[in-house]
């Protein structure tokens, strides 16, 4: 079996660890190998660089044991054990074992509680979790871009304006909006994430305020908007720069006034909620060529929150790239457990024009077609071509253009690819291979 040289203390998981587990491990600075009892041999191999062992006794206990004697093959490994809270109904060989573990866990139990455990059996000071630590928790990575990210996420969470969330596509916004509602004291109420791109222009009004029986033909009953629906929590309203003007302007009422009135109606209704937007075009652009209400713009731009694009966020690629390739693992069983140091670079190198989404695409991708326990950049198709131009600023401002200028025609032709390629005097092949290549789902974009 090829082994990867990797950074970080290795540990063998014993059982499935949860997507919280893995992740939290890697966070930590574990490398995680994962041996499940009834894989044969394969479950042990790779696993002689491991400084210690977690066995997770929560079910099928005495075949983890078995698996534990043969990742151990006679060495003195500390472990961990992870018993569940019936233990009453345990076997007496289980129990036995019991007695030679350095920790043991009483499942489900928390990362804080996990990594602590792990900390001693190893003969490492137990560091109490940090703030910093706890604004991790908030969005994955740990660069100083995402640090600064997690604070003011923190921050902006239990204030009660308005809050403008700009970045690149793919970058994380509608999961930094999930965190803002999360933390904040509206985290237990409903959160609607709106597209407003994907909305029928005749329709955007009636999705987003309701509308009465009989206001329009085809109302054919009352119907509640997102907001009405949302009423008491959290509204996010992402391309808020596609938003029709006349939807703008009753936007604006809305947030000056905190009512609304349904299509067909002149009764206000007084709905609460807390209105998050987002966009990847330049808000005051628009402003500027008539296509955005500047009122609306400085309303919604109280509170702003950036999200660095992937290539600003150095250290987080490979971090994020083991974080997708578990998870993934979690529902797949696939051969490929880590990343070459060739397929490494080669991320590193990477512009990453479809951010944090098309990192996640290509990971699952290579995950499928790997042939062995490494993904290599092939794996990736990050070869050649692809890298070619793509880290200097010149290559990768080009390629952003171009994704933008496709992105923006599908969006105008509501996703019809036979009309965007008219647009863009284009064949519809064009089209297909320009979105294949900057990782744009048709179906999911729709
Ligand atoms: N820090 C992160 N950790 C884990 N997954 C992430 C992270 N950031 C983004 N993702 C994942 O990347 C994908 C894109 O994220 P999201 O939809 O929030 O981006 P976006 O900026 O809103 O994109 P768009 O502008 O295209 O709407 C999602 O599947 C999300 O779960």
């Amino acid at each position: 079996m090829s082994r990867e040289v990797v950074s970080g203390r290795c540990v063998v998981w014993i059982g499935r660890p949860s997507a919280e587990e893995h992740f939290g491990l890697i966070r930590a600075g574990w490398r995680t190998l994962v041996a499940e009892p009834g894989r044969g041999d394969a479950e042990t191999n790779g696993c002689s660089d491991a400084v210690l062992v977690v066995v997770d006794l929560r079910s099928a206990a005495v075949e983890a044991l078995a698996v534990l004697d043969r990742v151990l093959d006679g060495r003195s490994l500390p472990w961990v054990a992870i018993v569940g809270v019936h233990r009453s109904r345990s076997d007496p060989r289980v129990d036995r074992r019991l007695t030679e573990a350095a920790e043991l866990i009483v499942g489900p139990a928390g990362m804080a509680v996990l990594n602590q455990a792990l900390a001693r059996a190893i003969g490492l000071a137990v560091v109490p979790p940090t703030a910093d630590d706890e604004q991790l928790a908030v969005m994955t990575g740990s660069s100083p871009a995402i640090h600064a990210l997690s604070r003011n996420v923190r921050k902006f969470a239990p204030v009660e304006l308005p809050l403008l969330i700009t970045g690149e596509t793919g970058t994380g916004k509608e999961m930094a909006a999930r965190a803002l509602h999360r933390l904040s004291p509206r985290g237990n109420r409903p959160f609607a994430a709106i597209n407003c791109g994907a909305l029928p222009a005749n329709l955007v009004q009636s999705e987003l305020f309701g509308h009465e029986r009989g206001s329009f033909t085809g109302a054919t009953a009352r119907r509640i908007g997102h907001f009405e629906a949302a009423d008491g929590g959290t509204v996010f309203l992402d391309e808020i720069g596609d938003l029709p003007l006349d939807a703008q302007t009753n936007l604006l009422r809305f947030l000056q006034e905190g009512t609304l009135e349904r299509i067909g109606s002149c009764q206000s209704i007084h709905v609460d909620v807390r209105v998050l937007a987002a966009t990847h075009v330049d808000l005051e652009k628009a402003v500027s060529q008539g296509r955005f209400r500047e009122d609306l713009f400085y309303r919604l731009n109280v509170l702003r929150l950036r999200m660095p694009p992937l290539r600003e966020r150095t250290g987080d690629i490979e971090l994020l790239a083991q974080h997708f390739l578990e998870t993934f693992r979690e529902s797949y069983g696939t051969r490929a457990r880590a990343f070459s140091s060739n397929a490494r670079r080669a991320m590193n190198a990477f512009s990453w024009p479809g951010n944090v989404r098309e990192l996640m695409n290509r990971v699952q991708r290579a995950a499928v077609v790997a042939d062995d326990a490494l993904i290599t950049p092939e794996d990736l198709e990050l070869t050649g071509e692809q890298l070619t131009g793509t880290n200097d600023s010149l290559g990768s401002a080009r390629i952003s253009a171009e994704r933008e200028a496709i992105m923006d025609c599908l969006r105008a032709s509501a996703f019809n690819v036979s009309e965007c390629a008219r647009r863009l005097r284009v064949s519809r092949v064009t089209v297909y291979r320009l979105c294949k290549k900057h990782q744009l789902t048709l179906d999911q974009l729709r």
